[in-house]
């Protein structure tokens, strides 16, 4: 084997998982990790860890150590040890909880405070979670969490832009768009572009039509912007 081959092997990225208590981390990490989803809410104490092997363009083959950390963390002394030496980081928010995007201004904070001295800044993506009645569900089922939907996507959008941020619009409970997020932050830290091709297949039932009438309830945009988000490698959103 040759040594760039070992090296490619060896590879191990820490990527962090930030976002308010509740907004969906756990739920996130063990959806990648382990394929499970479960409804009860428990509250993370501390951090956890999660380890998941994946394969980028070109067999570029990845250890991603997840760091899923406690929403109650935040102003916590031990968040930015937590943060530091990240490589990627998803920030997450409850896209029917908009104190939950609020306070992203503040996890970004962190992370942009703890590596100031740093080399490079770590990849960020910005994931809206619970987005499954949004983007997924066709018709019926889960309409309910879409009517509680309490943040626009111009303004997830505008978040991305103002901070250089990938846009991902995700759902733990189905999977939608779970893998390609940490994919992204993955390959956009080592310098890797995935094609349309690589986006879409880790996204399956995402690409379902949606009925006329959440149209007209202002939903158009919304959906242009996660279409955007999960079908184009040149996303208004994409990091640069
Ligand atoms: N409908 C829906 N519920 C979700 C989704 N993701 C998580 N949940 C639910 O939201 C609640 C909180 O999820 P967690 O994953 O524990 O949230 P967390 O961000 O890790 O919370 P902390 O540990 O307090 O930081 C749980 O009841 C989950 O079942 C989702 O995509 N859709």
């Amino acid at each position: 084997m040759s040594d760039s081959e070992e090296e490619t092997q060896d590879k191990q990225l820490k990527i962090v998982i930030l976002g308010d208590g509740a907004s969906g981390k756990t739920s996130l990490a063990t959806r990648f990790a382990q394929e499970a989803f479960g409804k009860q809410y428990k509250q993370t104490v501390g951090l956890d860890f999660f380890l998941k092997r994946i394969t980028l363009p070109g067999n570029v083959s990845v250890t991603l150590q997840v760091w899923d950390i406690g929403g109650q963390t935040l102003g916590g002394k031990m968040l930015d040890k937590y943060i530091y030496g990240a490589h990627g980081v998803l920030l997450v928010y409850d896209i029917t909880n908009y104190q939950s995007f609020e306070d992203l201004e503040d996890w970004l904070g962190m992370v942009r405070k703890v590596n100031e001295e740093a080399e490079r800044q770590p990849n960020v993506a910005l994931v809206a979670n619970k987005s499954e009645d949004a983007v997924a569900c066709p018709r019926g089922a889960g309409v309910d969490l879409e009517h509680m939907r309490t943040v626009k996507a111009d303004k997830h959008s505008r978040f991305c832009q103002e901070n250089g941020l990938s846009s991902h619009f995700v759902s733990a409970k189905t999977g939608d768009s779970v893998a390609v997020c940490f994919q992204r932050v993955a390959a956009d830290t080592l310098g890797i572009k995935l094609n349309k091709a690589e986006m879409e297949q880790s996204q399956g039932v995402l690409k379902a039509e949606l009925v006329d009438y959440r149209e007209a309830s202002g939903l158009r945009e919304y959906r242009a912007a996660a279409a955007a988000a999960r079908c184009d490698k040149s996303s208004v959103c994409s990091v640069q």
